[in-house]
């Protein structure tokens, strides 16, 4: 797809994000595999004010236009195309539920079914780094290995796709599936949870799901 264009899917990708309530102020950043790099959203403009020339390319090795600065989580995001060569779109945010079991530093047990479209019977929480740095693309590089999204302790989600609509999709999802997880937390802990053949189960009937409707999830 042409360059022009997938800046503009991922400017839409990111005010989707917001509308969603995914998001607030400048956190978060999104990106999409492309050429031997990604696109990705610049670091700190607010969503609102992002035109198709704002969107940053980045090489495989880091190495980008040095008029522009992009996300200063570009790291994570090489981390991610890196790791999952599934994976052709990033979406990053600080989603409130993800981010406050985050800070409980818990992985998002079996508790429903649905856990299963990250991609297990679980969804990890990568280890605590401060932003931008190494060490937490390490720690993504991890917990990505096999699982669509992960948690960042004390931080928020980072989700993966086949596109920007079903890595936005899953970054939703799991959004839904961390408040369900702080209910039920708050009445009972541990929370019952699905076994793992139930979960395996699942994980197998996902394969072929929705694959008459092209994009659909998971
Ligand atoms: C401090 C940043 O907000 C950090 O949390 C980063 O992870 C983020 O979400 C947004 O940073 P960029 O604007 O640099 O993409
Ligand atoms: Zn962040």
């Amino acid at each position: 797809m042409e360059r022009n264009t997938l800046a503009r899917q991922i400017i839409n990708t990111c005010l989707e994000m917001t509308i969603l309530g995914l998001n607030q102020g400048t956190a978060g950043n999104v990106s999409v595999r492309y050429q031997e790099g990604m696109l990705i959203t610049p670091s700190g403009i607010p969503y609102e004010k992002l035109t198709e020339s704002h969107i940053v390319y980045v090489d495989a090795e880091g190495n980008h236009d040095k008029t522009q600065l992009p996300s200063s989580e570009w790291r994570f995001h090489l981390a991610a195309y890196h790791t999952r060569s599934d994976t052709h779109a990033v979406v990053h945010n600080h989603a409130i539920h993800c981010a406050a079991v985050s800070i409980l530093n818990r992985p998002i047990p079996a508790i429903h079914y649905m856990v299963a479209a990250a991609g297990g019977n679980s969804i990890p929480c990568a280890p605590y780094a401060t932003f931008g740095t190494s060490e937490l693309s390490e720690h993504v590089a991890v917990a990505l290995k096999h699982r669509k999204a992960t948690l960042l302790q004390h931080h928020g989600l980072i989700a993966c796709g086949e596109n920007l609509e079903k890595a936005l999709w899953l970054a939703h999802e799991v959004e839904v599936l961390a408040q369900l997880y702080l209910c039920t937390l708050a009445i009972t802990d541990p929370v019952p949870v699905l076994d793992d053949e139930e979960m395996a189960v699942v994980l197998e009937k996902f394969k072929t799901y929705g694959l008459q409707c092209g994009p659909a999830q998971p």
